[in-house]
């Protein structure tokens, strides 16, 4: 299956009768990975832990039905984007109605004509790979590579909800490089393009949790959503990352430091509640309006402990 092999693929077999098996199994080379489950609740435990990339799904099985189990994983976040492929006997209006309904990306009617069925399978893994690159694409800054407003704007209140379910502690970084305007009338505007990446990078390189995230918020403006981080926790990051930067020597001849500096706007609550994701980002933005008054190079913070609406 030559589309298949530029990268390891990992299909699940759903199918309780052994000849139907390998006759599935015989379809694909040796590079793949092929698993086999002949039970519905076999394969929703399968694929909670091990998550294949493609499963070839038959309708009737000796405890839940395919379709009940597509329907499962569907509502599943961490399973929902799993290609699923029916292997249906009955190619009635009905059945054919259940499959899509269920959340099926496709099926195929018995005999399978292994031909169709992996031109099919090319098919869907190809609009899988160009969906996943759209995503990708779609909350990513071009410049900086770092996630953009857009992925800002849909996040945070996501786990906005879920800080405040948890009453956990969730801060907010509102970070700017000091005196931008002038290094760009200094370098040029190619060497400010330049100065951004670099920042963005040294900037990702102290965002060491896998629920931290980097946005470019707008112009030479980031922003650092910190789920779980405190006041505590807070402080030293903003100092650390302001030591940074300044510490990078990065030349500005026009600043009065002498080198590029940025200063952050630090927005923390201990306990997470009722906050939503505009008094945050305006928090933010007053905390970094302190922390340029109180001369650059510097961070200032917000505690934010309840604020409603
Ligand atoms: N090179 C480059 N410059 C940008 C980009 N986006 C915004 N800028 C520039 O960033 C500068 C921001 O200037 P200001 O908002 O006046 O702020 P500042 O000069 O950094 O001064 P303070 O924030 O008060 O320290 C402007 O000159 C923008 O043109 C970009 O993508 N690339």
């Amino acid at each position: 299956m030559a589309e298949l092999t530029d990268n390891q693929w990992h299909v699940l077999i759903v199918e309780d009768d052994d000849i139907n098996f390998e006759v599935l199994k015989a379809m694909f080379n040796t590079e793949n990975i092929i698993a086999r489950s002949a039970t519905g609740n076999d394969c929703i435990s399968y694929c909670e832990s091990r998550r294949p990339d493609i499963i070839l799904m038959s309708i009737s099985l000796p405890d839940i039905t395919g379709l009940e189990i597509c329907k499962i994983l569907r509502s599943n976040k961490a399973t929902a984007d799993i290609i699923i492929v029916f292997i249906t006997s009955n190619s009635d209006d009905e059945t054919q109605l259940s499959c899509w309904n269920a959340g099926a990306n496709d099926f195929v009617c018995k005999p399978v004509n292994l031909s169709t069925l992996k031109k099919r399978l090319e098919a869907q893994v190809k609009l899988f790979r160009q969906t996943q690159l759209f995503k990708e694409l779609s909350h990513k800054d071009g410049l900086t590579g770092v996630f953009n407003r857009r992925y800002l704007d849909n996040e945070l209140p996501k786990l906005l909800a879920l800080a405040n379910r948890n009453k956990i502690p969730f801060c907010v970084f509102m970070i700017d490089i000091d005196w931008f305007k002038l290094y760009n009338d200094c370098y040029g505007h190619l060497s400010g393009d330049s100065c951004l990446k670099k920042v963005a990078l040294e900037i990702s390189k102290h965002l060491n949790r896998g629920s931290d995230a980097l946005c470019r918020y707008g112009g030479e403006e980031f922003v650092c959503l910190l789920p779980g981080t405190d006041t505590e926790g807070a402080l030293k990051l903003a100092n650390k990352l302001v030591k940074h930067i300044h510490s990078q020597l990065i030349e500005h001849k026009l600043s009065p430091l002498k080198y590029l500096s940025v200063s952050v706007g630090v927005a923390v609550t201990d306990v997470c509640e009722n906050l939503n994701e505009k008094a945050w980002l305006t928090a933010a933005d007053e905390a970094l309006y302190q922390a340029k008054h109180k001369g650059r190079c510097s961070f200032a913070i917000k505690n934010l402990e309840r604020i409603n609406g």
